[in-house]
């Protein structure tokens, strides 16, 4: 029997993502702040601000601009809020949600302000118990998911049986979920990919072809698997869906966000002008300085963001910042 999944946050993925859970046989609640959205989803099944690709949305999809109506009576929470605001947009459901509903994220970026992820994020600001979160993340470009073509993703939740519980309820004929107890690595693969996807894009944007591609996502990895291990991960997460599958997939695809801000930059364009040409949150641009901070905590040592934020923040070139991720003698790899 379906489930009773809202949504919070109605961007590109919130609303790709509710159609997969509506057609996974579940009745879907999305929730929005602006009124626009809410009225386009629940009068005429359609987000014409988020996701014009898909001309209709299930039926059985609807929406409210209503906190407690959006939660009351869910078995399952989704969260696909921009990171940096998920803390103070989450804190004002404290209280309103079932005792017994599972909170899953689908979000990919560290909180700037704190260094947290967002599985401590979302658990601080709900007061919510390892067993009853769960993260969502893997190669889902939400345009390619929209169109309902294949995809896949890991849910990772400390209690397994929580994992297959939302694994079981979202799963349909074109999208697998996969689980796994290995919620830091989730979360650590979803959003440091964006902070390479940057700088793949950035080179591409430059001119530079797939050597240089391929060289970045793979130092990249090695960064982002060195890092996520110190956190607490688990190796072999890298290199599952949520790791190297998510890689290929962001750092390959014009429809990343993340992908374009840093195409943009090679391009020439200022953070500024990227910032305001982008369709949407590009959540490695926060998150680059988060990614140099841990790795200062941890000390692990992180060429690939400590160049990115050069760029960020002090406006270098693409040709520094692929300088930047190689020291002058010779390393091992
Ligand atoms: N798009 C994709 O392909 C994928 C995205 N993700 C991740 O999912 C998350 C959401 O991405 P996506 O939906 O694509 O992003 P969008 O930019 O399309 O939407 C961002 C969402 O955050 C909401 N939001 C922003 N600020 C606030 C606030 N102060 N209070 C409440 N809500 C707020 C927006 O609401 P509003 O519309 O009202 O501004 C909107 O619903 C990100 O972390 C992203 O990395 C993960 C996998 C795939
Ligand atoms: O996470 C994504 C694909 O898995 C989407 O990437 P962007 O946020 O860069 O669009």
């Amino acid at each position: 029997m379906g489930k009773n999944i809202t949504i919070l946050g109605a961007g590109a993925w919130g609303t790709a993502f509710g159609q997969v859970a509506a057609d996974a046989g579940n009745d879907v609640m999305m929730w929005a702040i602006e009124p626009e959205i809410v009225e386009g989803i629940r009068d005429h099944h359609h987000n014409a601000v988020r996701l014009p690709s898909v001309e209709r949305l299930p039926e059985s999809i609807t929406a409210t601009g209503d906190r407690k109506e959006a939660v009351e009576g869910a078995d399952i929470i989704i969260v696909s809020i921009a990171a940096q605001f998920a803390r103070v947009a989450l804190e004002e459901f404290k209280g309103l949600i079932g005792s017994d509903a599972v909170v899953v994220s689908l979000m990919k970026g560290i909180e700037r302000s704190t260094g947290k992820r967002m599985d401590e994020v979302v658990r601080e600001a709900l007061d919510l118990p390892a067993n009853r979160f769960a993260a969502i993340s893997g190669p889902n470009l939400s345009k390619e998911v929209a169109a309902r073509q294949p995809a896949a993703a890991v849910v990772a939740c400390e209690d397994i049986d929580a994992a297959r519980m939302v694994a079981d309820a979202c799963t349909n004929d074109y999208f697998k979920l996969f689980v796994s107890t290995d919620v830091i690595g989730v979360e650590m693969c979803g959003s440091l990919k964006n902070v390479v996807a940057l700088a793949v894009g950035m080179a591409r944007g430059a001119g530079y072809g797939e050597n240089t591609a391929a060289m970045i996502e793979t130092r990249g990895l090695a960064e982002l698997t060195a890092l996520g291990t110190a956190a607490g991960a688990r190796s072999k997460t890298f290199a599952g869906l949520a790791g190297v599958g998510d890689l290929i997939a962001t750092c390959g695809s014009p429809l990343s966000r993340n992908y374009t801000f840093g195409a943009n930059l090679g391009k020439g364009l200022s953070v500024e002008e990227a910032t305001k040409a982008s369709n949407g949150v590009a959540e490695g641009v926060p998150t680059t300085g988060a990614v140099v901070a841990l790795g200062k905590q941890l000390g692990v040592s992180t060429p690939l963001a400590d160049a990115m934020s050069h760029v960020l923040n002090d406006g270098i070139t693409c040709d520094q910042m692929l300088s930047e991720l190689f020291e002058d003698t010779v390393g091992e790899e």
